[in-house]
């Protein structure tokens, strides 16, 4: 079985992966250089999943993922909750930090880390923060914001940190092109919507989940990439497919909706047990 994440090794994409596909050897664990990689890697059956960032509980959703899982014929079968801690690293014998390479992600979580502290130095925004790791150990860059396990692997030296927000977590999902939902402890459905264009529509749709009584953990819309105007919603549900209340809401809001899509039904893992997700 192979698995397609956002590498190089050491990206918080790679812990991700190896935290759900405990069993997997190194060798079936494939890198992609970008986000767009991993979900055509998938959608051309060269591995059986990909793990990609949805969200942030700092900087929001990872707009490339939410995208591809508008337009693409993959469906979320896993979630994965990680606490993110970000450090500043850098070579043994950097003197000053003028430089700093990361994931434009992981910026956003140290904001006010490098506002207090690099006010002055550039931000280099890259694919991935290990591949910040690697510009920094050849060389390229005088920093990179990385986990610590990507500082081992370059062989950096841990400056600071964790420098990020406080309660750091990203969602990550495991992505396949077989629809295999299977049902765990903690479940959730994904769905994408749109809705007409007159008063009431979103609140006509809304209305359905209440009716049925189900909570939804997210809500957040998207440009349709038609007109300028014209949106699309993501709605993650509390609950199975399979779950009666779940599976008869969604018939009717399939119905009364102009676009539906079921993105898939997962169980959610955090292997970081103090997140309450
Ligand atoms: O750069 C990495 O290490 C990634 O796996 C990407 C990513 C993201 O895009 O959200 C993953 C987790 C962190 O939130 C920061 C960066």
């Amino acid at each position: 079985m192979k698995v397609a994440y956002l590498g190089p090794i050491g990206s918080y994409s790679y812990e991700a992966a190896r935290r759900f596909f405990a069993d997997e050897q190194e060798k079936n664990l494939v890198a992609c250089d970008t986000i767009d990689d991993v979900f055509e890697t998938v959608e051309e059956n060269e591995v059986e999943f990909g793990v990609v960032p949805v969200e942030n509980s700092i900087e929001g959703s990872v707009s490339t993922t939410l995208d591809y899982l508008l337009k693409s014929k993959v469906y979320i079968v896993k979630e994965i909750v990680l606490k993110v801690e970000h450090y500043l690293c850098a070579r043994e014998e950097a003197k000053q930090i003028l430089t700093i390479a990361s994931h434009p992600q992981a910026f956003s979580q140290c904001h006010d880390y490098l506002r207090k502290n690099f006010k002055e130095a550039k931000l280099i925004q890259v694919s991935s923060t290990s591949y910040a790791a690697r510009m920094c150990s050849g060389g390229d860059v005088d920093a990179a914001i990385c986990s610590l396990f990507a500082a081992q692997q370059n062989n950096l030296k841990v400056l600071a940190g964790p420098i990020n927000h406080d309660n750091n977590y990203t969602r990550f999902f495991v992505i396949s092109k077989n629809p295999n939902f299977e049902k765990g402890e903690k479940n959730k459905t994904s769905i994408i919507f749109s809705t007409y264009d007159k008063p009431g529509s979103l609140y006509k749709i809304l209305a359905i989940f209440n009716l049925y009584d189900l909570n939804l953990t997210k809500i957040e819309s998207r440009p349709a990439k038609t007109n300028l105007g014209e949106y699309v919603f993501f709605v993650d549900i509390d609950g199975f497919v399979d779950d009666e209340d779940v599976n008869d809401a969604l018939r009717v809001v399939q119905r009364k909706s102009t676009f539906f899509k079921l993105l898939g039904s997962y169980s959610v893992v955090c292997p970081d047990s103090e997140n309450k997700n």
